[in-house]
């Protein structure tokens, strides 16, 4: 389970040529819950505030202001024992280049404190979900960009975690990847856990996706099933709704 309550997120940022400072508000008081066996996705145009917010429930990140807490844990007061609930995959693809699948996941089956044989047996089990298990002894330097994002995931799913946080899981990949990426997000929901995933790929959205909410600057904007959302804007596509809501911005209502 995951519940944030109004939660806020600033950076400063300094302009280097004219040296002034600049203050972001990337999220100004986003509230919303994910229940076990619900798959929650997050919506949101480029620099919405999609990473910032997931970054703060991952516990990777203090929110300056709201309450965070997953699986019953206040994970701003207690990041460490919140994340060993947490399978958080970021956008960063930088997996180590020098190991193989299986040493990668050995490595960090041991800083999660998964017992060896555990992560072994674990580890190549999501390998092969993910159809990876024939490169498991294979050295990742000269994988592809979806080879590397299906290790990250078995890297981020590997201790095994009630709560799954995955940003933008199929970005770059083709859809027979993406499509073994979805399934497994199918599985991971109907094993009960509490998913949430950002993304721009509609079809992905109204294809899993229990509940929707649409990040726009910094605030949430819907936070109902794909349909209702439609149905309430009288749209037919999620993308109308971002131009609705660009439209309403335009106009000073949003
Ligand atoms: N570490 C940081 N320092 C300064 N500004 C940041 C930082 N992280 C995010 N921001 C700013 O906060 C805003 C929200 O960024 P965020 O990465 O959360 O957006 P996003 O919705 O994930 O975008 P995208 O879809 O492009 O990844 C942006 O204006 C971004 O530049």
């Amino acid at each position: 389970m995951i519940q944030i309550t109004d939660i806020y997120k600033s950076f400063h940022v300094k302009d280097k040529k004219t040296r002034s400072k600049m203050r972001i508000e990337a999220v100004r008081g986003i509230s919303l819950t994910v229940k076990p066996g619900e798959i929650y996705g997050l919506l949101g145009p480029n620099g919405a505030g999609k990473s910032t917010t997931l970054r703060m429930i991952a516990g990777l990140m203090v929110p300056d202001a709201g309450t965070i807490e997953v699986c019953g844990i206040d994970s701003t007061r207690e990041p460490e024992r919140a994340r060993a609930t947490i399978g958080y995959l970021s956008t960063d693809l930088s997996v180590y280049n020098r190991f193989t699948p299986r040493e990668l996941l050995k490595l960090f089956g041991e800083f999660q404190g998964v017992d060896a044989a555990v992560a072994e047996r674990r580890g190549l089990h999501l390998l092969e979900r993910l159809h990876m298990a024939e490169f498991a002894d294979v050295k990742m330097e000269g994988f592809s960009g979806g080879q590397k994002q299906k290790v990250s995931i078995a890297r981020a799913l590997l201790h095994d975690p009630k709560v799954v946080i995955f940003d933008e899981p199929t970005t770059g990949l083709d859809v027979l990847t993406a499509k073994t990426v979805l399934d497994l997000l199918g599985i991971m929901k109907a094993e009960g856990r509490s998913v949430i995933v950002s993304t721009h790929v509609m079809p992905m959205v109204e294809a899993i996706c229990d509940r929707v909410g649409i990040i726009f600057e910094g605030t949430l904007h819907g936070d109902a099933s794909p349909r209702e959302i439609l149905d309430r804007r009288g749209v037919r596509t999620l993308d109308e709704v971002f131009f609705q809501l660009v439209a309403e911005k335009e106009r000073g209502v949003a």
